[in-house]
Formats: structure tokens, C-alpha cells, sequence
């Protein structure tokens, strides 16, 4: 079945003619698509050393026993399956109301606050061959819907199912954190533990990538999404079984391959920055290379509180508002994200007028 319809239009020439994106992309690193074996930490019994260990070489682990219900997650999985499978058009005007804390994006994975693609500056016209939901969680008993039209209708099962979703993953995200900054002897007292990370801050997204055309194959390099670090203190990523995310460790490109009923954390800027670069946050990407099927996950982000000062000895002292703010008019001017190098003080992306 042809299910190009449901792709933006800028896809649609792509799956149907193969004509090579424009974010195919080929990256000047050693291209090993190896696969690796991340490091397991055991969410019920977690490990002190073990965690340390993955924090600091890896920024990354598999999580196991994590508790979040697998007819939860595989629900979701379905509703946003076929949420995300609708017209395109469709999908604009369900997540485009007038009001609503939801979006729809596509073509990039750079949102600005409101949810909305950023558009990027001339030097990376880049298209990213991904689309998603936005979901904004602090914001989601908000968004309940009067029609009662089917899509509406499976709009507000998804709705209901991300709130459960998210009130588990925001439990394992906050227990990690805790047990993280342990190893790091981080003073979480008073509120300083909302402060660094801030469970209202948390953010789902929903995305889908088309599988890979038999050009895209031949192009070789062609993703799905761009080689980045998230800006988030952690990242939880739950993904189907289709395979694509892929690692950076040393100078070489390593594959992560699925793992039913386990999550990936990462860790973001933020963990680095407070971290004092002892632990990583560690540079990924999606590569659509042998995606014979579409590619389906959902992730979730943490972040500080905004106007939370983050020190450490690296960077200059910086709130995750200033960060996020020099993040958005770097993709926006230059096309890409700088991220922390704009925070160190001897580093050639310092801006001196912030000094
Ligand atoms: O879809 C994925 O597996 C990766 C998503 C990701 O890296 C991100 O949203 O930052
Ligand atoms: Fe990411």
C-alpha cells in the first residue's frame, strides 16, 4: 500500500521518485555503522558504579525493569502509529487548533517554544526526514477537545495515554536524576533537585521516519536525523524495532540496535554542564540506511528550570533559558546548533559581548 499521502509534500518526492533528501548529508567521520552493545543498568536494583561508568564513557545506557506498563507503551505505540499515518493535511489541522499546546512538525527536529519548526538559515535548508507530535506534558490536561468526530475522538485516547505515559516516564527520569547526581555528590537540598531538573519542563515527542528509498540506499549517508546532542538534562527514548539511532564513541559511528521492552536514556548538555564534563552528553543521529520500515519512537525531555543558574568550572555560568535562546538563533542563523562550546570562555564560539 502507498501510504505517501500522509508524508508532507517535501517527503513525498522522495519515497515516490528517490530522488535524494536534502539532508543527505555526508559526514566527514569514519562511517563503521558497527553495531555496539550500550551499557545495561537495572532500573530496580541501580548500580552506583555501573551508573557512573555509563555516564561518564558512554552517556547512554539501556534501561531494564523500568516499570512503565508494556500495554501502556505498545498502546501508545498504535494510537500514535495511526495518528501520525492520517493525511498530511489532516494532521496540520488536528494539531494546528487554535489553542492547542500540541503541534505537528516535520522537516526538522528544531522547534521553537511554541512548537513550531524553526526555519533554518540559508547555509542548512536542510529537511530532515522525520515528522512528529509535539507534547508539551505540563500542558496536556489543558488540551481536552469537544468534537466528537472519529479523529478527535482518537486524538483524545492519545491525549489520555500521554498522560500516563508521561507521569511514568517523569517517575524514572526524577529517580535516575536523583540517583546521578549522587554519584556526582550534586547538593539537591531544598528545591534545588526541581530546579535542575524541572518536572513541569517535560516534553514527549512522537516521531516517524519513512523508511529508506533504494536511492537514499545508494546515497548511503542519508538521515533521519541530524548529528546532534539534546539540550536536555536526560533524554528517555523509547523506539520501535526497526533500528536507525546511532552513536557516536571515540571518532567512529556505532549502531544501537532495539531491544524490546527497554529504554534508552542519554544524557543532555545540561547533565554534562553540571557535571563538570565528567559525564557525557553524548552526540547521535538517526540513519535511515536498511530502514526497510517506517521508523517510530518517542522521546522524552527534561530540562532545568529556566531562570536555574547552572555553574561549573567549564562554562560560564548560564541559565537554561539563555542556553535554549543562543541554541534557536544559532539553527536559525548559522543552520545548525553550536550547544555548549558557546558557554566556554576560551572556546573560538565564546560570544565576548556576553562576557
Ligand atoms: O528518534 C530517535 O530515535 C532519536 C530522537 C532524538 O535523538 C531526539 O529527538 O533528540
Ligand atoms: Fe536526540
Amino acid at each position: 500500500m502507498n501510504n505517501s499521502e500522509s508524508y508532507p509534500p517535501d517527503f513525498r518526492r522522495v519515497i515516490n521518485d528517490g530522488d535524494s533528501p536534502a539532508t543527505a548529508e555526508v559526514e566527514p567521520v569514519l562511517v563503521q555503522d558497527k553495531d555496539i552493545h550500550i551499557p545495561v543498568i537495572d532500573f530496580e536494583r541501580l548500580d552506583k558504579d555501573m551508573l557512573t561508568e555509563a555516564c561518564r564513557e558512554w552517556g547512554i545506557f539501556r534501561l531494564v525493569n523500568h516499570g512503565v506498563p508494556l500495554a501502556l507503551t505498545s498502546q501508545l505505540q498504535e494510537i500514535s502509529e495511526s495518528l501520525l499515518s492520517l493525511p498530511f493535511e489532516n494532521k496540520r489541522e488536528l494539531f494546528g487548533a487554535v489553542n492547542s499546546p500540541l503541534s505537528y512538525f516535520w522537516g526538522t527536529p528544531a522547534l521553537n517554544r511554541s512548537g513550531d519548526a524553526l526555519k533554518r538559515g540559508t547555509q542548512a535548508p536542510n529537511v530532515s526526514m522525520v515528522e512528529g507530535f509535539n507534547v508539551p506534558l505540563s500542558k496536556l490536561p489543558a488540551s481536552t477537545c469537544c468534537h466528537d468526530d472519529a479523529q478527535h475522538l482518537k486524538l483524545e485516547s492519545f491525549r489520555v495515554l500521554m498522560e500516563e505515559y508521561g507521569m511514568h516516564i517523569t517517575r524514572v527520569a526524577v529517580s535516575l536524576f536523583e540517583a546521578i547526581a549522587q554519584t556526582l555528590n550534586l547538593d539537591l537540598s531544598g528545591d534545588r533537585r526541581s530546579q535542575y531538573l524541572s518536572e513541569s519542563t517535560g516534553l514527549i515527542r512522537v516521531y516517524r521516519y519513512p523508511r529508506s528509498s533504494s536511492v537514499d540506499e545508494a546515497a548511503g549517508e542519508a538521515l533521519g536525523m541530524e548529528v546532534h546532542t539534546d539540550s536536555s538534562v536526560i533524554s528517555i527514548l523509547k523506539e520501535d524495532e526497526t533500528g536507525g539511532l546511532e552513536i557516536m564513541k571515540g571518532e567512529e559511528w556505532f549502531c544501537v540496535k532495539p531491544v524490546a521492552n527497554t529504554l534508552i536514556v542519554n544524557l543532555g548538555d545540561m547533565m554534562q554542564a553540571m557535571s563538570d564534563d565528567e559525564y557525557k552528553s553524548v552526540t547521535h543521529r538517526v540513519k535511515k540506511k536498511d530502514m526497510t520500515r517506517e521508523r517510530h519512537s518517542v522521546c522524552y525531555f527534561v530540562f532545568p528550570q529556566s531562570d536555574c543558574v547552572i555553574k561549573s568550572s567549564k562554562y560560564k555560568p548560564f541559565t537554561y533559558s539563555e542556553f535554549q535562546a543562543q541554541v534557536q538563533a544559532d539553527v536559525q542563523s548559522l543552520g545548525t546548533k553550536i550547544g555548549l562550546p558557546r558557554f566556554i570562555p576560551t572556546s573560538p564560539f565564546f560570544l565576548k559581548e556576553r562576557a
